[in-house]
């Protein structure tokens, strides 16, 4: 490497650490210990082998290693259960895929493994994050409706506010982020594709979408405003609305997601998209994302613990319960029918 290009890489490292990150300086303020408290919950998997991982640093370590380089080596970072992570060492590129059958929900635990390997992924000085999923056909079907019915309120407060914190982690985060959207990405899975800098589809019959209306519940206003964000605010209200699910050709028609291609061809175009996207100096990048959504993560930032207080009262409402209930029924139904 030449001595330009390498004082130009030292130039960015520094731009990176020196970087204002008001987001997650906030945010690890606010959750230190995260991952050191483990959540002794219905079925805790976030334990022992998480804390293995964080004795890493892979992306420090791994370009001290270029010397002995192996010019593209994927250094994996083993797996929780619920998510496979690797870090491809000569480009600090992350892949993060969710592993968490049958169909990817968010619950908590899973919630706070996401959370986790962010921090990870982003204290490491990982630029960029692939999020992908490893099971066919589903990319995230979103929240995990049982965490929401007939829940323990403190529980509940704890889902909602780690979601909170895993959407405002991924919607600032510093990272290049590209989702590789392979399978269904309703609700909660739509919202943390949109949280990405770039959205890559596979074509076939799948849907994309925020859909709470169809549960009979009200997608909040930070979802709304994501997608108000990525589609508009006309096609927004109407989506919200009618809980619409796109089909990946309607999806990228309306800007939902920005390409759609080939199942087969998703790993490929992720690629190389990330590869143009590396050529930009990464503190510019960072600061114009964050130009344009700071003010949506101020809006929750300020409001976190009234959202909290809204999710948790409008939830455990008796017909929004009976909504749940029926919805969760018809799953189980469609299920078993198959
Ligand atoms: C102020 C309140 C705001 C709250 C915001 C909420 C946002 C959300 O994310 S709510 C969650 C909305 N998600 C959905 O509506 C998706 C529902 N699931 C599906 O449509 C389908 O499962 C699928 C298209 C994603 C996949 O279809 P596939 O045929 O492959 O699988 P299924 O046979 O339907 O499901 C397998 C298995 O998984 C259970 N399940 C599916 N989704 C969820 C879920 N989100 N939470 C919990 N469990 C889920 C489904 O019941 C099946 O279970 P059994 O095999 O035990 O019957």
């Amino acid at each position: 490497m030449s001595m330009a290009s390498k004082s130009m890489l030292n130039a960015q490292a520094l731009a990176r650490s020196r970087l204002s990150y008001r987001c997650y300086n906030h945010l690890s303020k606010i959750h230190v210990g995260l991952g050191s408290t483990p959540y002794s919950t219905k079925n805790s998997k976030v334990t022992a082998s998480h804390q293995a991982h964080s004795l890493l640093s892979p992306c420090k370590l791994l370009s001290q290693q270029k010397a002995t380089a192996r010019k593209f080596s994927q250094r994996s970072l083993g797996q929780d259960n619920l998510l496979d992570v690797s870090v491809d060492s000569s480009s600090g590129v992350a892949t993060l895929k969710m592993q968490k059958p049958p169909v990817n929900s968010f619950s908590l635990e899973f919630l706070t493994s996401l959370c986790i390997n962010l921090d990870k992924l982003h204290s490491d000085g990982c630029r960029g994050l692939v999020i992908g999923s490893s099971l066919p056909k589903i990319f995230s079907a979103g929240l995990e409706i049982t965490e929401m019915y007939q829940p323990d309120e403190a529980r509940l407060r704890e889902f909602w506010r780690t979601l909170q914190e895993f959407w405002i982690k991924l919607y600032g985060s510093q990272m290049i982020t590209i989702a590789a959207i392979t399978g269904h990405s309703p609700a909660g899975g739509c919202l943390v594709s949109m949280c990405c800098d770039h959205r890559v589809m596979a074509d076939g019959k799948l849907t994309i979408g925020l859909n709470e209306t169809l549960l009979g519940i009200v997608a909040p206003r930070w979802f709304s405003d994501t997608l108000i964000n990525t589609v508009g605010h006309r096609e927004a209200e109407r989506a919200l609305q009618l809980g619409k699910l796109y089909s990946p050709q309607e999806a990228v028609a309306v800007g939902l997601v920005d390409q759609v291609v080939p199942l087969e061809s998703v790993a490929a175009t992720v690629e190389s998209t990330m590869a143009q996207w590396l050529k930009i100096p990464s503190h510019a990048r960072h600061l114009s994302k964050l130009q344009l959504r700071q003010p949506t993560l101020d809006r929750l930032l300020h409001t976190r613990q009234e959202d909290i207080d809204n999710f948790v009262s409008f939830i455990t409402k008796e017909s929004i319960q009976k909504s749940l209930g029926m919805y969760l029924a018809a799953l189980k139904q469609r299920s078993k029918a198959k």
